[in-house]
């Protein structure tokens, strides 16, 4: 399996040189030739599967130059009881409105995010120590791939970590958890400005090719495709979860920001896993709202992007976003660039022609979600089930409520657990969120941060002073 760019200017990567590239040389995104396909016989085997046995099967279609007992190996050590709280790694709960939520927020930061980063930490270790390399992570956060990232990464050999958030935009437990931790691979630089002009720095250092190569420069955000693919995964286990047979068909609704998520469920569609629809729900930055009632893709600026109560997906510019247009446009590369060449030119696009295809061929649908209706959505599940979500869970449960078709299975997937945004549960239960044991005293402990404009080249130079 080779791996190409959305902007069609990358010779065919192997997957291990894919997943240390970060951003393509041309500004796309790497994605696979094409998409292996998964028929009945498969699911039929997979169906009882563990998760770590599950992963192996989905990942090794996309992993094909690292040796399998390599991969079993690193998936065996990845996905455990021990990191995940239980054997099932993702169970499901069943509300009584008949609506599934897929748990993935049970790793060691509290959000789904370590579903696909823990399995990074593990790979890049193998990959780096094979080709005797080192690598300079260079992320953005909006509050949850820092702590993610960080937890993976932290004390391993050959990786530091530089990621940047937005200064002030993360919840309080949020920021704790990242700038609490001492090590010394692990840097955190705040931001003045949301995620969005993190991420622009990202990308802005990653499209500096001398500096990439210089400082072996990579990246832990979706846009990196192992992160996507690991994601591909629980779309499969969470099927299974609520299905009892391969005759069913399920669709998932997604609280989406950098549309990385629901990306990794649209791959699963393309590979056969029968999903009826892809639930695309936003908060009040509903950029991707906008795009799938009308076609027309206007991202914002930071000026127009609202702080709101689900924080982590204050998102305007969803990266992963061009991987689905790829697609949506016959995977032509050139089309790809002069659309994204708009985007950067400030004017956006319009795809209104193709919407019939993103609804029906791909099977795109979308809803959003304000304050008013998140804290409505915690009280009312607390009531009829005893169940407390987080902001972006609720932003989710509350879209697939609005636009469910009758007798459609939807499995609502958890993104992150209620104790990261404990002043809005707070607002809505007027009592404290639940806190998983591990996490007293954690806002207590004194953090280290340096704060910096938005200023790529401030960035590149604490990066520089840090290797040197
Ligand atoms: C808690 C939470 N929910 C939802 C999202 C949105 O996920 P995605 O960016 O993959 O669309 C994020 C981060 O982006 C998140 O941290
Ligand atoms: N919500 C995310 C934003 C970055 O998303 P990613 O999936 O591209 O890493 C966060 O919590 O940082």
């Amino acid at each position: 399996m080779k791996y190409i760019s959305t902007r069609g200017g990358m010779a065919p990567l192997e997957f291990s040189d894919t997943i240390l590239m970060g951003l393509a040389p041309d500004g796309g995104l790497a994605l696979p030739e094409s998409y292996p396909q998964v028929g009945r016989k498969q699911l039929d085997a997979w169906r009882n599967l563990s998760y770590a046995e599950l992963a192996f099967e989905v990942i090794r279609l996309f992993a094909t130059d690292i040796p399998e007992a390599d991969l079993k190996d690193i998936l065996d050590r990845t996905y455990t009881a021990e990191v995940y709280g239980s054997a099932d790694i993702t169970p499901v709960k069943r509300l009584q409105d008949g609506l599934t939520i897929l748990e993935l927020s049970n790793g060691p930061t509290l959000a789904f995010k370590d579903m696909a980063m823990q399995f990074l930490g593990n790979l890049f270790e193998y990959v780096l120590a094979k080709k005797g390399e080192q690598l300079n992570i260079v992320g953005a956060t909006s509050g949850d791939t820092g702590s993610a990232a960080e937890y993976a990464m932290r004390g391993k050999q050959n990786i530091n970590v530089f990621m940047m958030s937005p200064d002030g935009l993360m919840s309080t437990f949020q920021r704790a958890q990242m700038y609490s931790l001492q090590d010394a691979n692990i840097h955190n630089i705040a931001i003045k400005g949301m995620f969005d002009d993190c991420q622009d720095i990202v990308k802005a250092v990653q499209n500096d090719h001398a500096f990439k190569a210089q400082y072996k420069i990579g990246t832990v955000n979706s846009i990196n495709w192992a992160r996507v693919v690991a994601q591909v995964v629980y779309y499969f286990k969470g099927y299974f979860n609520a299905t009892s047979s391969n005759d069913e068909k399920v669709s998932f609704c997604v609280p989406s920001g950098n549309f990385g998520n629901v990306c990794a469920g649209h791959i699963a569609r393309q590979m056969g896993l029968p999903i009826e629809r892809l639930i695309v729900a936003t908060n009040e930055n509903d950029v991707l709202d906008e795009f799938f009632k009308t076609g027309r893709y206007a991202p914002r600026g930071t000026a127009n992007t609202y702080v709101t109560s689900s924080p982590s997906m204050d998102i305007s510019k969803a990266s992963n976003f061009e991987r689905f247009v790829f697609d949506l446009v016959g995977r032509d590369g050139n089309k790809v660039k002069a659309l994204w060449a708009a985007v950067d030119g400030g004017q956006g696009f319009d795809l209104a022609a193709l919407l019939p295809a993103v609804r029906e061929r791909f099977g795109f649908v979308s809803g959003s979600s304000s304050h008013a209706d998140r804290l409505a959505t915690i009280r009312a599940l607390d009531a009829s089930d005893g169940v407390v979500v987080d902001t972006h869970t609720a932003d989710g449960i509350k879209v697939a409520r609005e636009v469910r078709l009758p007798g459609e299975t939807i499995v609502c997937l958890e993104t992150a657990l209620p104790a990261k945004f404990a002043d809005t549960i707070r607002e809505a239960l007027q009592r404290e969120a639940p806190r998983p044991a591990g996490f007293d005293g954690l806002e207590d402990l004194p953090q280290r941060v340096t704060v910096f404009d938005a200023d790529v080249g401030k960035v590149q130079a604490y990066i520089r002073q840090a290797l040197a």
